[in-house]
């Protein structure tokens, strides 16, 4: 027998209204899965359709393959894998605003949301990054909680349960922190049954017109966050976004333009961070998006420092394929019959894509590969685009190129070179000026 070695994730979310047992599901989901020979494409969603399994295509809306550590190419498949399988149900509310003050003054504190949360599923796949970043994300909760769990003592080995992702503005930062916990609260909810929790504080706003009060609302909103931490049984993450504002306010702080009260400010905050060590249920993830302005004070103590930076051609060009086969999906971009159905054959896998040499002949546009020759050409103009300029291509391209209910792909895919032709131009403009 085949030794079973790597370690896949298999994500099992319940339709809306499901009351199937999780156990009882886990069990089915294994039983059918270490049956079968196709191929496992990491975080991607398994198509269950023809399981033959009364439950699972009764109570499941959708089974997601998480990261897989094998190297690339290598095939890896179900009945030789080592499954862990989360089967978890959604929180259909969305994020819930906790505020300060009334009328015009109010100010959003924060922002909470329950978690596994509906709005927040399907975002870690659709977020694209070179190999490894979100796998040391995991990894690095994982050494947390082992850590923790074995009781390493705090004052000889320093975890403070703090994470910084740093890049430069719309790589997805705080995409990835929201999509990161709800990820958590799926796989840790053996430990955590009653699910996570995630916080979310802008650290600007804890700094604008309501200045004077900041140093109350830092206590406040901390006190909030520790009667939260108090249920052992629920995983608490605090997003802090923009961490770069603390220190520009303790900085002008020092440089005597400012009242002490900057500096108490942020000294509550790094304090109440602290605090938070002492909980295992709880993790903070920060972001910021000037790495150098970042207070030492603030920055030593996140565990790890993860640079996201803007995406790499590969991803691109998933970002993009991923974008027109949405567009496919719902009817307003269309394929040949002849290619299969839309959500299957509509581009090459990248490194199959990036094999074909230079741009497709002029009016050829269909097929995966002229389509996938095409794209390549587009993604290669995208050098320099953050991901959320990318994820507004496609938009821009119907809007300013098409305006028809629907284009076949060829004419879609000219559509968005034009648009970016079209941001290249926008962007040298903005540059002269
Ligand atoms: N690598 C990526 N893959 C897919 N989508 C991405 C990627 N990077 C950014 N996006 C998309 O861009 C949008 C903006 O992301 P987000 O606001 O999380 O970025 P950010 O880095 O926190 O930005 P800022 O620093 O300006 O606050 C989101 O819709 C996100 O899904």
């Amino acid at each position: 027998m085949q030794q079973k070695t790597v370690v896949v994730d298999v994500e099992v979310r319940l339709k809306r209204g499901s009351l199937a047992d999780c156990n009882s599901m886990r069990v089915e989901v294994i039983r059918w899965l270490e049956t079968q020979q196709f191929e496992l494409i990491p975080q991607s969603e398994l198509d269950f359709s023809g399981c033959g399994n009364a439950m699972i295509l009764a109570e499941v809306m959708r089974i997601t393959i998480g990261e897989i550590d094998t190297p690339a190419f290598e095939t890896l498949r179900p009945c030789t894998a080592s499954l862990r399988v989360y089967v978890y149900r959604c929180e259909e509310a969305g994020c819930v605003e906790d505020t300060e003050g009334t009328g015009e003054d109010a100010t959003p504190s924060c922002v909470q949301w329950e978690l596994p949360n509906v709005d927040l599923d399907g975002l870690w796949e659709s977020l694209i990054y070179e190999r490894g970043v979100k796998r040391r994300l995991l990894d690095f909760v994982g050494t947390s909680l082992l850590f923790s769990d074995r009781g390493v003592n705090p004052m000889i080995i320093g975890c403070n349960r703090v994470a910084l992702l740093h890049g430069p503005p719309g790589t997805g930062k705080t995409s990835l922190c929201r999509a990161l916990a709800h990820k958590l609260s799926i796989r840790l909810r053996q430990r955590y049954p009653r699910g996570g929790l995630l916080v979310e504080v802008n650290a600007h706003s804890l700094f604008s017109k309501w200045f004077s009060e900041s140093g109350k609302l830092v206590l406040r909103m901390f006190q909030h966050i520790q009667e939260l931490i108090e249920a052992r049984d629920v995983f608490v993450c605090v997003l802090i976004d923009e961490v770069e504002s603390l220190s520009a306010s303790r900085k002008s702080a020092m440089s005597g333009t400012e009242p002490s009260d900057a500096i108490r400010v942020v000294n509550a905050l790094l304090t109440q961070i602290d605090a938070l060590r002492a909980h295992p249920n709880t993790l903070v993830l920060t972001t910021s998006n000037i790495t150098g302005a970042i207070d030492l004070a603030f920055v030593d103590r996140a565990d790890i420092k993860q640079f996201v930076g803007l995406p790499t051609a590969e991803a691109r060009y998933s970002v993009l394929a991923s974008a027109v086969a949405e567009l496919a999906r719902v009817g307003i971009v269309t394929i040949p019959p002849a290619d299969g159905p839309a959500s299957q054959g509509l581009f090459l896998p990248f490194h199959q894509a990036a094999l074909l040499a230079g741009a497709p002949s002029p009016g050829v546009s269909d097929g995966p590969a002229a389509r996938s020759a095409q794209l390549m050409a587009i993604a290669r103009a995208c050098e320099g685009f953050s991901g959320r300029v990318l994820r507004k291509l496609p938009f821009l391209a119907h809007a300013n190129y098409i305006q028809a209910q629907t284009a076949n792909a060829g004419e879609y895919l000219a559509a968005l070179q034009s648009a970016v032709l079209h941001e290249k131009k926008d962007r040298e403009l903005l540059a002269a000026n």
